[in-house]
């Protein structure tokens, strides 16, 4: 089933929760809404189930305008954040309750089977006899999402639903979940405010922020293409640098004369630099260059650089292992970025100490300074 909302309003006394929202998941894609706690996430998804009225602008089901179809007859499975389950009845009976409606009914053998594979990949089915009052938060979430599974949808709309379930568990299921059978067919409208999951998870990505779609794209565009700073902080950790600076007359980057300039380039020592962007801006343009800390490198002593890559000089501020990997945060001039290097590049490092780190010219990301009214929005470069 495809879903579509266009120029969906719905206000709540005086908070507008979607701010004539414009969405489009196509049939049979995993599209995950990814936004900031109030951002109207959860809004959406009741929109779309029916249990929301919009004031106006319309949400349509495979191209179909569903104002005035009741929830039932939408053909949608919605899963809560906080999951409406008969506490009293056991896991078993709280799963099979959608394949007893009239709509929905299967034979009992069948609905047996259905529901045993469905807990065994949600890895529920020893609970399955307990009464759900007796579990665990992360145990009734996974009850509850099975619910939603169990019975056949045209789409699923699933609101946060790892979020009570511990970072392991979590990220275990996060595999599983694609690996359902009827997730992989079925469109699945998925809610998180968590970005890894979404970019684990979404075939497609949707930002919602103050009730609107920022942006939507693949992972890869949503990573490399941010429609601004706001979008480039939400996804990877730790966050981008932004380094402020201005444009200059070639279109280059000069960074910002902040107590000691950090960048220089090439074999030249230490000072101010520009970078050749090629940036669609006009010069004097007040901007920000984004490097993401895995794209950062420590320059290897006596390997020197091959010239072309930009280089920043500065101090080592503190580091923290990471497991395999080492997050190293660096003093320049008066800014502090951080990048994550292997364990053995950095292990030797030690407060104070020198470094000179290298990026890739494609790995840079320009975008305009950050306003208050609004964050800055991504400039195109010619260099990726
Ligand atoms: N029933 C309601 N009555 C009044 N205000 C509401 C109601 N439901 C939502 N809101 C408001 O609408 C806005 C969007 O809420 P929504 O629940 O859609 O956000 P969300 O992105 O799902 O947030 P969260 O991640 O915290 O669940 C919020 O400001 C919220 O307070």
């Amino acid at each position: 089933m495809s879903i579509a909302l266009r120029g969906v309003r719905k206000t709540y006394g005086r908070t507008t929760a979607l701010d004539g929202l414009e969405l489009e998941v196509h049939e049979g894609e995993f599209f995950c809404l990814l936004g900031p706690s109030g951002a109207g996430k959860t809004t959406t998804l009741k929109t779309v189930a029916g249990l929301e009225q919009p004031d106006s602008g319309t949400v349509e089901l495979d191209g179909t305008d569903m104002t005035g179809v009741e929830p039932y007859d939408r053909g949608v499975a919605m899963c809560f954040e906080s999951y409406a389950l008969y506490p009293h009845r056991s896991a078993y009976d709280n799963l099979a309750s959608p394949l007893r409606s009239p709509r929905h009914r299967l034979p009992a053998a069948e609905a047996r089977d259905r529901i045993g594979a469905i807990a065994e990949l949600l890895g529920i089915s020893g609970l399955l006899d307990r009464p759900v009052g007796q579990l665990s938060n992360g145990q009734r979430q996974r009850i509850a999402l099975g619910r939603v599974l169990v019975r056949p949808a045209r789409a699923f709309l699933l609101d946060e639903p790892l979020s009570h379930l511990d970072a392991k568990l979590r990220q275990s299921m996060r595999a599983e979940l694609k690996a359902i059978g009827a997730v992989q067919h079925t469109t699945t409208l998925y809610v998180t405010h968590d970005s890894v999951e979404a970019l684990a998870l979404g075939d497609r990505i949707g930002v919602i922020r103050d009730g609107r779609i920022v942006q939507t794209g693949t992972r890869e565009e949503i990573w490399y293409r941010p429609y601004d700073t706001e979008v480039a902080r939400a996804f990877g950790r730790p966050r981008i640098n932004l380094l402020p600076g201005t444009i200059t007359e070639g279109g280059g980057f000069r960074s910002a004369d902040g107590g000691g300039a950090p960048w220089s380039r090439g074999a030249k020592t230490s000072g101010e630099v520009e970078l050749p962007l090629g940036a669609e801006a006009s010069p004097g343009t007040d901007v920000l260059v984004g490097v993401r800390p895995r794209d950062l490198a420590l320059e290897r002593e006596g390997h020197g650089t091959d010239g072309r890559r930009p280089v920043l000089t500065g101090t080592v501020y503190v580091t923290e292992v990471l497991g395999r990997a080492v997050e190293v945060t660096v003093r320049l001039g008066g800014q502090h970025v951080s990048l994550v290097a292997p364990r053995a590049e950095a292990t030797h490092l030690r407060p104070d100490d020198p470094v000179r780190l290298t990026v890739r010219p494609e790995n840079l990301l320009l975008f305009e300074a950050d306003r208050p009214e609004r964050p800055g929005r991504r400039i195109e470069t010619s260099t990726r």
